[in-house]
Formats: structure tokens, C-alpha cells, sequence
């Protein structure tokens, strides 16, 4: 549903949205801008709403005030100087305090705003903050009272904290930790050990040079020998006063990585260090005085499942995170694209590359893709919310639990879908923008780079998938039996209609009728009940084969569960959007093009299904392929010339950006010629010009003599 709020604004008197959205700067792009069929500022008022608008330029104007966050064209930083800036730039916005709790109250939509504002600037101290405040402070904040006064030293920056789940030997296997925490009811302390260096705590970001604390994950084992299962602790590792380790631990950085080298990942060695028995993040068990283990949830599964809870949130930062590389990666490919002529229909006419089918065809989708994935990233964060408020009021409801199994199945499924689709698209931007694409300082690079640990951190997504299919999976016997069911947030609700959906075929008769969301969306209904259908029967067929559970799951995975998921977190994408930009009170200057990419989303989507659909005998003949093939085309073609508007309203001011081939102005080769003669060492000779000029090389010196 569209926030009445921002309809109100939208539809709001046009001199209002000008001081909060100033014109952009004349240009070659203005050819573009004036074809638009719409206006970009009605439509950045109805998808963000004046509030937002003006608390997002309050972030983005103090960073550009700010000397700290100054750019250096041409200047190489060593990993250690980034390192230190990071830092420097995390506290910084500390010192802004840009939001208050009254604010947050208020509308904690607020939070993810100013993050991705950071983000958008440079992820290191973005995501260095995030790992503080949010997997660090957040999972102490949720866990319960006895945290409270800790938590004030953690916003305060008092302490720096990071979350150590993984180890150099296990990632993904949670249950493998091998971390231990011993109770001693003599001292009533817990003792954390590392068994060798296999089970040292790795990739931890934050820990390698400078957090003072961590959340570290543990297998707990009580006096009476009993292994109580995995569970969290906080663990002091550094001296707040001098950054030196405490006693017992040994702390090293990983190493340079492929991107993010602002930050500081790290490894932890614990040699039996002493923690208060008040330690334990009492989530889901605790432990007496007595030594004896205790705890409200009496199965295991659902023990270790509060365990790992936090883990959504950082997902569903994970999916805004990797959105908002959607929206820089777009904004200098589809800048750049309208400015830059090559070829053309005569000699002395030369055409933007924009206006070629194939580079329409290949940025365009990801910028419908931008749109949808937006509006699911927003109302995903209100169910979070909803969910984080059960948390925090200590809810015990069974409602609360299924929100939780929801949101865990909706976040291990988003994570992969968003920051697959800014892998791909980060890479096309670059390829689309030609060899320009290729120079650092047009930051296409960074921005593949920087994405990439999306795909791997807060869980591999191919192993997050399967969450998502076990929770499909696990409604078959309401299916099967007829049950009534649904989830709270209802994205399961389109299994209630499973065996009549599977009747369903594909009904277009031309490319016309392709043209509304609504055909690739009940195409995607179809889709995931089929796949659950067929997933099911491949799981009950190799256990009828006397294959083990384990197996048998890992047997159903490709081109079934896997699939099965992905198309459902598609769907589930593709059905908010899709009732979005529906709804009859969006503004009628707006909603055509809304329509059109809500449209183009899903069919270029469902395009990579087409062998499924018609393998499963929803679509059948050459038509129904062709049809969504023209349709995708066509509908490429009709938003190409809003395509520079469409990144108008996301696009962040030019400091923030920080590409001289995306800059609003679109002159791309001033501004590119001018950074880098900025370079301070462009023109230089080179430092080591004797090498050619006085050492010549003697020919043939060192062949060998054999
Ligand atoms: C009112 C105000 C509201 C405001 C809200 C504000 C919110 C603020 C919070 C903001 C938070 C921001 C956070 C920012 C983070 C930014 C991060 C950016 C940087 C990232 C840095 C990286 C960090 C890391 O990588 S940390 C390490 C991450 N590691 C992993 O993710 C490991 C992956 N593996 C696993 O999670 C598991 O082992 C898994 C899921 C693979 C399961 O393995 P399994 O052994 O096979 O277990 P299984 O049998 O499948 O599961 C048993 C049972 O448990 C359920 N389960 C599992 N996980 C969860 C979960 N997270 N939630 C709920 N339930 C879970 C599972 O479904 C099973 O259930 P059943 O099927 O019912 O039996
Ligand atoms: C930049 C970065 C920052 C990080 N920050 C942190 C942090 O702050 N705190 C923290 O605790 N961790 C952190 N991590 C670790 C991260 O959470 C793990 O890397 C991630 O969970 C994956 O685990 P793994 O590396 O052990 O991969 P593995 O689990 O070893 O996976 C290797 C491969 O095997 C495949 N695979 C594994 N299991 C299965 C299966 N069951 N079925 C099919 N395929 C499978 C995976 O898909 C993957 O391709 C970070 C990682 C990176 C890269």
C-alpha cells in the first residue's frame, strides 16, 4: 500500500518539492530529462516522502561540509590509513547523532536511511557502525534487562563491539562451533575456550584492530558434564584504555580482501578467559547459581533458532545494503549511457548508446529491478520492525513465533535475490559503461567489490535457500490434508489456493496483454506451487530410494528447492510491487510509469524461468515465449526515455556518488578530464625514469647458458 502520508505530499502544491529538490545543473542530459513522462521530484516526494527527503540531505550535506570525508582524486590510501579513516569516520557520526530515540520512535524506517546514506558515500565505516550499533549493540539491546546499562556505553561508543560467530573452520555450520563455555559454579564464572586454532573466531569485522567486546558464540557445557547447545556470551577482548588484549586472547587481522578494506575483519584465540556468569545472553536458556541449565524453550530446535534470531536483521540490512548498490551502480551506467554517442544511422550522426535495444535491454530491468526491490526492502524492514517490537516487549505469543519463522524465511531468501541482482547488475553497469566502466574513480569497481560479501556474509546464500525451501516445504501437510493456514505477514497465503493454481495456464494472446505485472505475477503463483509440488515428490522419491534424510534434502536442492525459493521470493517481491503500484491512489502522473516497470520486473524475472514453464505445461507453443520476450522489449523501449528521471529521483547529490562518468551535470568528458588532471601525480615523470634511461638492459644477459 502506498503511505497516505507521502500521497498527501505528492499530490501537495509543486513550489514546496523545489527547495527540498533543487534543479539539476543544465547539460546534456536535460535532452533526456525533458522527454520524461513524468516528474522526478512528484515521484521522490511519493516514494520517500518530504521527511526523508530532507533528513537525507541533512546527512548527505554535514559529509560533504565535513573535511573528514573529503575526496582525494588521484591518492592511493595504504590499507592501514583506510583503516584509521574508517574508524575516524565511524566516531564522526557518532558526533552527528544524526537521529534521536525520539525519532526512532517515531518512524525507525529512520534507521536504515541514514545508514545507506553512509553506505552510499563508502561502506567500510558504514558497515562498521551497523556491525556496532545494530549485530553488536542490537542482539544485546533485544536480549533482555540486564544488558540495559551496557547497551548505554555502546551508543555512547564507550566500548566497540563485533559479533563472532564464525570460525576459521566453520561458517555456514553453525551447529559446528566448537568455541566452548564451561560454567564453574565455584567462581561462577564462565570459562571461554578455543580447542586449537581450527575453532579460532575468523572474518569477525570490527575485531581484527580495534573493538573492545564481542558477542561470541559458544557450545555451553553445565558443571554436570551436560552439552546444553549453542549459545552467545559477551566477551571482554580488548583494554578500553590502551586497545591491548585482555589476558587470554589473542587477536590478529585477517588480511586485505577484495573490497571493504576500510574495515577491520579479524580472528580470536580465547586461552580459558573468565567471564561473569552474567554474561550469557540469556536469549533463550541460563544458568543457576546452582550450575543447572534452564529455560523457557523446552525444544532444542526452537532453543537454537532464538539463538541465532538476530541473524534476520542483519539480513534484511544486507538486502537494503546490496539494493542501494543497485541505485549507484544505475545512476553512472544509465547517466552515462544517455551522454555517450557511438555509431549512429548516418556518418555525421552519432546516437547516445541508450538508445540501442541491447543496452537498453541490459540496464533497464535492473532498474525496474531497483524500484521493485525498493518498496519490498521498506515494507520487509516494517515487518522486521514488527517483529523486533515482539522481541523487545518480550512477546511469547505463538504469533510471535511464526513471525519469526517468517521473517527468517523472507530474509534468507532476499539476502541472495538482492545481492545476486547488484552482483550482476554492478557487473553489466560496468561493461555498459565501456572502458570508462573500467577506471577506479568512475567507482564501478568498488561498488562490484564492495558488494560481493553480500552474497557470503550473514550466511552463504546458496545455504540460506534452503531455509527459505524448508519453510515452504513445511506446509505440504496443511496442503495435503486440506488444513486452513496462513503466516502473519501472508506470504504463504498463495498455498492456500495451491491445487487449483496448478490448473492454471498461461492466457495471453499478445504482447499487449504482457504488458501489466499481473500476467508474469500469476505466472509466478503457478511457478511456486509447481516447484513445491515437484520438490516434494523428488524428496519422497529418494527416500522411498532408502536414501537418509540428509541425502535425500541434499539430493532435491538443484533445479527444486533452490529454484523453489528463489521463485518465491521473486513472487513475493513481484505481488508487493505489483499492489503498489496498483493501488488506485497513486497519482495518476505517475502511475503509467510505475505500472511499466512493475511490468518489466516481472517479466524479465519470470524470463529466466520460461524452460520451467513450459517443462511443467503452463505455457505451451511458441507464443507465450515470444510474447514475454516482445513485451520485456517493448517495455525497455517505452521507459527509455524516463530511464534518466527514473535515476533522478534515487541518484545521491554528486559528492556522494563520486563518479565523474554519473555526475548530474552529464558533461562526462569535462568532468573526467578534469579528475584526473586533479591526480596530483598525472603528469609526473615517474619516480624511477633511470630505470629506462641510464640502466639500459644488456640483451640477452641472464639467457641461460645450458
Ligand atoms: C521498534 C524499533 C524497531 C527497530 C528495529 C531495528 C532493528 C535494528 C537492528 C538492526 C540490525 C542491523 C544489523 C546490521 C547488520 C549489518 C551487517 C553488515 C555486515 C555483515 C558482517 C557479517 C557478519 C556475519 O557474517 S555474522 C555470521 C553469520 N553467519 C551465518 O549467518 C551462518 C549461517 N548459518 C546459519 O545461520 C545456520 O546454521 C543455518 C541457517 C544454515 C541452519 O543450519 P542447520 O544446522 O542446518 O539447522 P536447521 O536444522 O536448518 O535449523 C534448525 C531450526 O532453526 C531455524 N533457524 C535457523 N536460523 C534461524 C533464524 N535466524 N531465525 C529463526 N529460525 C532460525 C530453522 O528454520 C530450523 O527451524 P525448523 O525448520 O522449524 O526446525
Ligand atoms: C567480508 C566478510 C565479513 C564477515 N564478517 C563476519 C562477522 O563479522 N562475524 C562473523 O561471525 N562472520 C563473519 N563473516 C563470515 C561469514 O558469515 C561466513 O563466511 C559465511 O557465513 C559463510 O561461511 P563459510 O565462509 O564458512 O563458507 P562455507 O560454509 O565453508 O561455504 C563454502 C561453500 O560451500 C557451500 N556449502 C556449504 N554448506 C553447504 C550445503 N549444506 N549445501 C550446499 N552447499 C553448501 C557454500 O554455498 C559455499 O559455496 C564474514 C565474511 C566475510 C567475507
Amino acid at each position: 500500500m502506498a503511505s497516505t502520508q507521502n500521497l498527501k505530499e505528492a499530490a501537495g502544491n509543486h513550489s514546496s518539492w523545489e527547495s527540498l529538490l533543487p534543479d539539476f545543473p543544465k547539460g546534456p542530459l536535460c535532452k533526456y530529462r525533458k522527454k520524461a513522462s513524468f516528474n522526478w521530484k512528484e515521484m521522490a516526494v511519493l516514494i520517500e516522502g518530504k521527511d526523508i527527503i530532507q533528513f537525507k540531505n541533512r546527512i548527505f550535506s554535514a559529509l560533504e561540509s565535513d573535511p573528514l570525508f573529503a575526496h582525494h582524486p588521484g591518492e592511493e590510501l595504504s590499507r592501514e590509513k583506510y583503516q584509521e579513516l574508517t574508524f575516524l569516520r565511524c566516531k564522526r557520526i557518532f558526533e552527528y547523532d544524526f537521529l534521536t530515540q525520539q525519532e526512532i520512535i517515531e518512524n525507525p524506517l529512520k534507521i536504515f536511511h541514514m545508514v545507506l546514506c553512509i553506505g552510499m558515500y563508502d561502506w567500510s565505516p558504514c558497515i562498521q557502525y551497523m556491525l556496532h550499533c545494530g549485530s553488536f549493540g542490537g542482539t544485546l539491546l533485544s536480549t533482555s534487562e540486564r544488558f540495559a546499562d551496557f547497551v548505554e556505553q555502546i551508543y555512547r561508543m564507550k566500548v566497540f563491539g563485533c559479533f563472532a560467530l564464525t570460525e576459521l573452520s566453520h561458517g555456514s555450520n553453525t551447529k559446528g562451533i566448537r568455541t566452548t563455555a564451561t560454567f564453574d559454579r565455584n567462581t561462577q564464572e564462565f570459562i571461554i575456550n578455543t580447542p586449537d586454532f581450527e575453532a579460532a573466531k575468523f572474518w569477525v569485522g570490527n575485531m581484527g584492530k580495534h573493538a573492545t567486546h564481542a558477542v561470541v558464540y559458544a557450545q555451553l557445557y553445565t558443571p554436570d558434564g551436560q552439552y546444553q547447545g549453542l549459545h552467545s556470551f559477551l566477551v571482554q577482548i580488548r583494554d578500553t584504555k590502551t586497545l591491548l588484549p585482555i589476558p587470554g586472547v589473542m587477536i590478529g587481522d585477517v588480511g586485505r580482501k577484495i573490497g571493504q578494506n576500510g574495515l577491520d575483519n579479524g580472528f580470536a584465540m580465547f586461552h580459558n578467559v573468565r567471564i561473569p556468569k552474567e554474561n550469557i545472553l540469556n536469549i533463550a536458556g541460563d544458568v543457576t547459581t546452582e550450575g543447572k541449565y534452564s529455560s523457557s524453550v523446552k525444544d532444542v530446535k526452537e532453543r537454537f533458532s532464538a539463538a541465532l534470531g538476530s541473524l534476520s536483521s542483519g539480513r534484511i540490512a544486507i538486502t537494503a545494503v546490496s539494493m542501494t548498490n543497485l541505485k549507484l551502480a544505475l545512476s553512472i551506467a544509465i547517466r552515462f549511457s544517455a551522454v555517450r554517442r557511438q555509431f549512429g544511422p548516418t556518418d555525421d550522426e552519432e546516437i547516445p548508446v541508450l538508445e540501442y535495444q541491447t543496452q537498453q535491454w541490459r540496464l533497464l530491468p535492473y532498474l525496474a529491478a531497483t524500484y521493485a526491490l525498493d518498496y519490498f526492502c521498506k515494507s520487509l524492514f516494517e515487518n522486521l520492525a514488527e517483529f523486533y517490537l515482539g522481541l523487545l516487549t518480550k512477546q511469547k505469543s505463538q504469533r510471535q513465533a511464526d513471525l519469526g519463522r517468517e521473517i527468517h524465511a523472507l530474509s534468507a531468501a532476499s539476502k541472495p535475490l538482492t545481492s545476486w541482482t547488484a552482483q550482476q547488475a554492478a557487473q553489466e553497469c560496468r561493461e555498459a559503461c565501456g572502458g570508462h566502466g573500467y577506471l577506479d574513480m568512475n567507482r564501478l569497481g568498488e561498488i562490484r567489490n564492495d558488494n560481493d560479501p553480500n552474497c557470503t556474509y550473514e550466511g552463504d546464500n546458496n545455504v540460506l535457500l534452503q531455509q527459505t525451501s524448508n519453510y515452504l516445504m513445511s506446509w505440504m501437510d496443511c496442503i495435503r490434508d486440506k488444513v486452513p493456514f496462513e503466516s502473519p505477514f501472508g506470504t504463504i497465503n498463495v498455498l492456500q489456493d495451491y491445487h487449483h493454481i496448478l490448473g492454471w495456464k498461461f492466457k495471453a494472446i499478445s504482447v499487449e496483454d504482457c504488458m501489466d505485472s499481473s500476467v508474469p505475477l500469476a505466472a509466478y503463483k503457478w511457478l511456486v506451487c509447481y516447484l513445491l509440488r515437484e520438490s516434494d515428490l523428488k524428496l519422497s522419491k529418494e527416500k522411498q530410494s532408502g536414501r537418509s534424510d540428509f541425502e535425500a534434502k541434499n539430493n532435491c536442492q538443484v533445479y527444486y528447492c533452490r529454484s523453489l525459493a528463489i521463485a518465491f521470493i521473486e513472487q513475493t517481491v513481484l505481488q508487493r510491487y505489483h499492489d503498489y503500484t496498483h493501488d488506485p491512489n497513486i497519482p495518476s502522473t505517475l502511475q503509467p510509469v510505475l505500472k511499466n516497470l512493475s511490468a518489466l520486473y516481472g517479466l524479465w524475472s519470470l524470463s529466466k524461468h520460461l524452460a520451467v514453464l513450459y517443462q511443467g505445461g503452463y505455457a505451451s507453443g511458441e507464443q507465450a515465449g515470444r510474447f514475454i520476450q516482445n513485451a520485456i522489449l517493448e517495455l525497455c523501449y517505452r521507459l527509455k526515455d524516463d530511464a534518466v528521471a527514473l535515476v533522478d529521483v534515487f541518484a545521491p547529490p554528486d559528492f556522494i556518488l563520486n563518479s565523474p562518468i554519473g555526475k548530474a551535470n552529464g558533461e562526462l568528458y569535462k568532468n573526467l578530464w578534469g579528475e584526473i588532471l586533479q591526480g596530483s601525480k598525472t603528469l609526473n615523470r615517474p619516480s624511477w625514469w633511470a630505470e629506462f634511461c641510464i640502466n639500459r638492459p644488456v640483451t640477452g644477459r641472464l639467457k641461460s647458458k645450458l
